[in-house]
C-alpha cells in the first residue's frame, strides 16, 4: 500500500521546525520518514536540517528533476527531494515542511495528502519571530503580511493544529492525529 504524504504548513514562526524536530523520534519509530529540504539559504542561517545551495545549483537540480515538489517564497527557493516518491511507494508515510502557497499544486501531485496547518495568534507569532532573531524586523513584517493574505485564501480539507500553547502539547496532538489517520487508512 502507498504511504501518505503529510504536508505540514503554517506561518513563519508558527513552530513547524520545532514541531518536526520534537516529533521526529516518535514518528520515525512508527516508520514515518522526514524529507530534508533543499533551500537557497546560506548554511549559517538554515535553522533546520536543510541543504543550503546557491540559486544556480537549485536551478540545475530542478532542471534535472531532482525535486518532487518545489516552490519560491520569501525570496527563497525550496525543494523536496524526489526520493520521497520511493518512500511513499514503499508504503512509508512522509512528513514534509510545506508551503501554504504551494498546497494546491502539491495536491495535484499527491491527491490524498494530509494537510496540517499549524496556527498561532499574530501577536505571539511576531514575538516568536523577533525572539528567534533570524530575520530583520522588516522581513518579519513582510512574513506576517503574507500570512494575513494567505489566511484569507485558506480552504477546506485542512486540519488545524494550534501551537499557541506549550510545544509538548502540540507534539501529542500531532501524534494522536497521525494515529487516527493510520487507523482510518
Ligand atoms: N509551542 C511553542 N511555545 C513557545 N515557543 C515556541 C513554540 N513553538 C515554537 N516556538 C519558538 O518559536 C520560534 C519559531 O519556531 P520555528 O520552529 O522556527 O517556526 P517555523 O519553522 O514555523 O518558522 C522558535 O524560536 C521556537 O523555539
Ligand atoms: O507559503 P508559505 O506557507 O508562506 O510558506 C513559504 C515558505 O516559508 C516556510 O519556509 P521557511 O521554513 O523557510 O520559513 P520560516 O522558517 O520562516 O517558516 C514554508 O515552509 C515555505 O517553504
Amino acid at each position: 500500500m502507498q504511504g501518505r504524504l503529510i504536508y505540514l504548513m503554517g506561518p513563519s514562526g508558527s513552530g513547524k521546525d520545532s514541531l518536526l524536530q520534537a516529533a521526529r523520534a516518535p514518528l520515525e519509530a512508527h516508520g514515518c520518514r522526514f524529507a530534508r529540504r533543499v533551500i537557497t539559504r546560506s548554511a549559517e542561517s538554515v535553522g533546520e536540517d536543510a541543504l543550503g545551495v546557491s540559486p544556480a545549483e537549485f536551478e540545475r537540480l530542478e532542471g534535472e528533476g531532482a525535486f518532487a515538489l518545489s516552490w519560491h517564497a520569501n525570496g527563497l527557493a525550496y525543494g523536496i527531494p524526489r526520493e520521497i516518491d520511493d518512500w511513499l511507494s514503499a508504503g512509508q508515510d512522509v512528513l514534509i515542511n510545506g508551503s501554504r502557497g504551494h498546497l494546491e499544486a502539491a495536491r495535484q501531485r499527491y491527491p490524498d495528502l494530509l494537510a496540517i496547518l499549524l496556527q498561532v495568534d499574530e501577536a505571539v507569532l511576531r514575538q516568536r519571530l523577533l525572539a528567534r532573531g533570524r530575520e530583520t524586523p522588516e522581513q518579519i513584517e513582510q512574513r506576517l503580511a503574507r500570512s494575513r493574505q494567505l489566511q484569507q485564501e485558506e480552504g477546506a480539507g485542512t486540519v488545524i493544529l494550534d501551537n499557541s500553547g506549550p510545544l509538548p502539547h502540540t507534539v501529542s496532538r500531532l501524534l494522536h492525529l497521525l494515529d487516527e489517520m493510520r487507523r482510518c487508512a
